[in-house]
């Protein structure tokens, strides 16, 4: 189980994180999201070893101590991959994912590294140099070198930023089935709702130096607590009751665009589109629904200035409200 008590830490004057205190299962996967600047890369190097705190972290009984203590940071049995992927850009993308793996077992270490291309899609690059690898092959290389020595504690910071969509996904099913299947404990930093939503079992936000919210991203994605984490996971509408027809009250409610649906011309709620945004299997729409902005999804584009009615279920409002 990895530990932290009380962490808290400032570059200067500033206090950057402060008293964050959680513990992580074994094999758990954690996403670790929050606006830039919050301090998710400052948490991870903290947990890593390259930065000192006063506080307390743990894995499993041994106390994981800072660069006051360490000459070189980091355990072998931590990974931790940083935004700059620090390849040896002379080596072949082969040569950079076994840099760390012993050669006292050369078919043991060949098979090892065709086995980590295979999980990053690398194969076919295998013997290309890294200076010539694209970013985003860099960062597959640099994921694949990071599981080489199988670490128990794998720290990813935005780990798939310079990766396409096209494989983004693909890859990401590959590397989080790995990582289950061998239980590594895993925190992913990411802006990515993605990331942060399919393959974590928790997420724990940040904010204003400290842990804002912990738990399971389908708990806060339905229920989220304010507007600050709805708002990472995309669009959302903050509407009072009174705009919703609710009840007459300037209480506000957090409505994702997707609960807000077109409806048959009965409705009462009337929105008066401003403009309809094409997003591949649906529109979303900017509207304005008594006088507030407004977003909502459609099948189809509307014109500026056409009146949609639009329904919302009133159990998920009285649920958000509770
Ligand atoms: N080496 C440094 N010296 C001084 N301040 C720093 C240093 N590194 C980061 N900071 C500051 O610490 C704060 C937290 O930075 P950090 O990189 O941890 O945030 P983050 O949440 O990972 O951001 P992003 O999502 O943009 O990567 C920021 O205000 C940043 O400017």
């Amino acid at each position: 189980m990895l530990e932290l008590q009380k962490v808290s830490f400032a570059y200067d004057q500033t206090p950057i994180l402060e008293n964050i205190t959680f513990s992580a299962a074994e094999g758990q996967h954690i996403s670790l999201i929050g606006e830039s600047g919050c301090g998710k890369s400052t948490l991870l190097k903290l947990i890593y070893g390259l930065l000192h705190t006063d506080g307390k972290i743990f894995w499993k009984d041994q106390e994981l101590l800072g660069p006051n203590y360490n000459l070189v940071p980091g355990e072998e049995f931590i990974k931790y991959l940083a935004q700059d992927f620090d390849l040896m850009l002379p080596l072949s993308a082969a040569d950079n994912v076994g840099k760390y793996l012993s050669n006292f077992y050369p078919v043991k270490k060949k098979r090892r590294i065709r086995e980590l291309l295979e999980v990053v899609e690398m194969e076919d690059l295998a013997d290309v140099k890294a200076k010539h690898l694209s970013g985003g092959q860099q960062q597959r290389i640099a994921l694949a070198r990071a599981l080489a020595k199988e670490p128990e504690l794998l720290l990813l910071d935005e780990p798939f930023s310079h990766i396409d969509h096209f494989r983004k996904n693909n890859l990401r099913r590959k590397l989080f089935s790995y990582l289950k299947q061998h239980q590594i404990t895993t925190i992913v930093a990411t802006h990515d709702m993605t990331d942060a939503l399919s393959f974590a079992d928790r997420t724990i936000v940040l904010k204003n130096r400290k842990i804002y919210a912990d738990a399971a991203p389908e708990d806060l994605y339905s229920m989220p607590p304010n507007k600050y984490v709805a708002s990472l996971f995309g669009d959302v509408n903050h509407l009072m009751l009174r705009t919703l027809d609710v009840e007459d009250s300037r209480k506000r409610v957090l409505i994702y665009p997707h609960e807000l649906k077109p409806a048959s011309s009965e409705a009462t709620l009337q929105a008066e589109v401003l403009r309809s945004y094409f997003s591949g299997s649906y529109y979303l729409n900017e509207a304005l629904l008594q006088k507030e902005k407004i977003f909502f999804r459609s099948e189809r584009a509307y014109e500026k200035g056409e009146v949609v009615p639009l329904e919302i279920d009133e159990q998920l409002i009285r649920s958000r409200l509770a």
